[in-house]
């Protein structure tokens, strides 16, 4: 411990800790499922609520900026992504996002009838994919490869590749510049899932070439159960894009009630309906805690939180096997071991105080959230964990019991 707490001391970080309310006795690991309580958003939930909702009622659209409040909070997250403002749109969930953006780049490469996606891939876009190609019908269809396949996977038939940058089990990184070349190469446009990157790390988007990206808002974001999602359309596509989904919201001029769809002209025209305000209010101000935040020092402390945490579990639990890669470039921002019972561990150590989660059919996730981890936290979290493996805290029926949510 003597090791974390001078690491813990030498930390530039520290300071941001106190930009989150974070709950007594917890040590949290699954920022990586649901980001935390920044310090402050229910007092800003409250103001808008009563005040603006409240008191202002209809007028809010206009008097409380909620009509642009979506393309601020997409200002907030293209710095984060390495995005151009104007590249990003915030709304609807990432699901609803894939759907979005697949369909755009299907439609930029009309003569190609493949989407091609990692068979690991968060199943959420698989099925949209999948969906969406029994949808389009012609031909169209969804073909999977492992990451160790996927750049011989990518012919000519291949329209767009799905990626999600790092894998929600694992944890495993492509290296989104490298892959998007490839793709490139290939004739094919390149659309990466950021739910697992976006505030993690830093994203390089634009210069990555990436084609299309989506995320989501309430992971490493902190905005809030089921917060907003984001998209991201590369500058040089934008104008030819037709939206799919040609809602009210993506129109030249939604007030003017026309009776045909004209999209506007620049990202906007992937907005669909009316904005959530309550739910992007709260994203919004989750935002804030990364003003002034060097990203890079947080990839820097993230692999160090990483490292340690292996270094302690490995050390300390011998049962548990490394699912992560060890290799910096080749992973995010988690940890995962395998167990058979992995399940009922994870239940007894979140019954312990330490919270991570646990992935079908063997794995126990931990995310690495540098700006209110500390190295101490990482070190108690490893203790706990050794002695719910050596004691066998988990080995009780109460802990095998699956919830709904897992
Ligand atoms: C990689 C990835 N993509 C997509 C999603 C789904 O997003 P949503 O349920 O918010 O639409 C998740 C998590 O839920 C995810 O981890
Ligand atoms: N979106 C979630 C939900 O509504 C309930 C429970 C978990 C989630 C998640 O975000 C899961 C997450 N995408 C994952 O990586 O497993």
């Amino acid at each position: 411990m003597a090791r974390a707490d001078e690491a813990d001391r030498l930390d530039p970080l520290k300071a941001f800790r106190e930009r989150f309310a974070l709950p007594e006795g917890v040590i949290y690991l699954d920022g990586n499922s649901l980001g935390v309580l920044p310090a402050g958003l229910s007092a800003h939930m409250k103001d808008v609520v009563e005040q603006q909702w409240g008191e202002r009622l209809v007028r809010g659209w206009n008097d409380a900026g909620w009509i642009d409040l979506p393309a601020r909070v997409a200002g907030k997250i293209a710095r984060l992504v390495g995005a151009k403002k104007d590249s990003v749109a915030v709304g609807d969930s990432t699901t609803i996002n894939v759907f979005k953006v697949l369909s755009a780049a299907l439609s930029l490469r009309p003569d190609r009838r493949v989407i091609l996606s990692d068979r690991n891939n968060f199943p959420t876009d698989l099925y949209v994919a999948d969906g969406l190609a029994r949808l389009l019908g012609q031909g169209y269809e969804l073909k999977l490869a492992t990451a160790d396949e996927m750049e011989d996977a990518i012919d000519e038939n291949v329209a767009a590749v799905l990626l999600t940058e790092v894998d929600y089990r694992t944890g495993r990184r492509y290296d989104m510049a490298a892959m998007t070349k490839h793709i490139h190469d290939k004739g094919a446009l390149a659309i990466w899932d950021l739910c697992h990157s976006a505030g993690a790390f830093p994203v390089h988007l634009d210069a990555a070439g990436a084609d299309f990206a989506i995320g989501c808002g309430y992971k490493y974001l902190n905005g809030g159960p089921g917060a907003p999602a984001f998209l991201y359309i590369a500058e040089r596509h934008v104008a030819h894009v037709a939206p799919a989904l040609s809602g009210w919201m993506g129109h030249q001029t939604p007030f003017a009630f026309t009776e045909n769809y004209t999209p506007a002209d620049g990202i906007a025209r992937m907005m669909v309906g009316t904005p959530p305000i309550l739910s992007m209010s709260s994203l919004d101000r989750a935002l804030d805690a990364f003003d002034g935040v060097d990203m890079a020092l947080v990839r820097e402390k993230s692999q160090q939180l990483c490292d340690r945490f292996i270094a302690e579990v490995e050390q300390r639990c011998p049962e548990l096997e490394l699912a992560t890669p060890r290799d910096h470039d080749q992973r995010g921002s988690q940890v995962s071991f395998r167990h058979p019972e992995g399940y009922a561990v994870m239940q007894a150590l979140i019954a312990n105080g330490v919270i991570g989660d646990f992935r079908a059919p063997d794995i126990l996730r931990f995310g690495m959230t540098p700006l209110y981890l500390s190295h101490a936290d990482i070190v108690t979290a490893a203790e706990i964990l050794e002695r719910v493996m050596r004691e066998r805290l988990w080995d009780q029926e109460i802990y095998r019991k699956r919830a709904k949510v897992t």
